[in-house]
């Protein structure tokens, strides 16, 4: 039996009035790959609140690792990467190296110097996102798509079980999305990382993940990318109606907007 790392029972959340998420069951097993899909304002970013233990939902239950979310202690297991992170700013005087040592903060103590001992560790997580020629390349000099990169090795560097992105192409020009979805699917499979991809692009992780859950207040789908693959148009339709149109194509719309 595989273990549950993440567990959320029949979870209802609203701001005010009205439910913004309803009736959610999620399960997610140890070195599953999932994509959390939905078109926006679908309640992706009020799941991952909660899922992050920011906001508390009024009804249903919410486990990490099989601990009640309110007795669990062991945050460090998760690693997270913010939208916002490809939004930083270039101007930082900081090398790729040290942006990633600045993950050990946690681990090593504030004012002990991050040396020898994790020198492997940090390594290890540049090479892991494929950023090994820019180690002492100022963090500012680099493309969106590589920025990323270096936040999700500042990610894994304290070696977390679980780790949660948030749109985490936003930033990357379109020819290099798949190349880093590539690199997911490999942190995946190579490290038995369990991860959770949260995105409006459904298209193009389908093929990646190993497990696919589309959000609109409910989760209208939740299982195998197999099975999701066999839905046909209707059944999408039937999920997201008109949006399924705008959820397909988005990133196309994104690119013509930008001509
Ligand atoms: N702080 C808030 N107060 C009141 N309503 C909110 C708040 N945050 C979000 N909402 C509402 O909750 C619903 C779900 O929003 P949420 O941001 O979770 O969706 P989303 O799928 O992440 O959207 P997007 O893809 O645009 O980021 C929306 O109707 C939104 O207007």
């Amino acid at each position: 039996m595989p273990s549950p790392i993440l567990e959320l029972k029949d979870v209802y959340f609203r701001y005010e009035r009205d439910w913004v998420l309803e009736h959610i069951d999620l399960t997610i097993n140890q070195g599953q790959f999932w994509a959390l899909v939905g078109p926006n304002g679908s309640g992706k970013s009020t799941m991952l609140k909660i899922i992050l233990g920011l906001l508390t939902p009024q009804k249903g239950t919410v486990k990490w690792f099989g601990n009640d979310r309110k007795e669990f202690k062991h945050w460090e297991k998760i690693g997270y990467v913010s939208q916002k992170a490809n939004s930083f700013n270039t101007g930082f005087p900081a090398t790729v190296y040290e942006v990633v040592a600045s993950g050990l903060v946690k681990k090593a103590g504030l004012f002990q110097r991050i040396g020898k001992k994790y020198r492997k560790d940090i390594l290890d997580a540049i090479s892991a996102v494929g950023m090994s020629d820019f180690l002492q390349r100022n963090i500012g000099e680099l493309s969106g798509g590589q920025q990323q990169r270096v936040f999700i090795a500042r990610a894994i560097v304290s070696k977390p079980e679980v780790l949660i992105l948030d749109e985490p192409t936003v930033g990357i020009d379109h020819q290099h999305v798949q190349a880093f979805y590539q690199m997911l699917e490999q942190l995946n499979k190579e490290s038995g990382m369990t991860l959770l991809l949260v995105t409006h692009d459904m298209g193009a992780v389908s093929t990646r993940v190993s497990h696919v859950a589309c959000l609109h207040k409910h989760l209208h789908f939740h299982g195998t990318s197999n099975d999701f693959e066999q839905l046909d148009q209707g059944d999408l339709s039937g999920v997201y109606g008109h949006e399924v149109q705008l959820l397909q194509h988005e990133h196309v719309h994104e690119e013509e907007l930008q001509r």
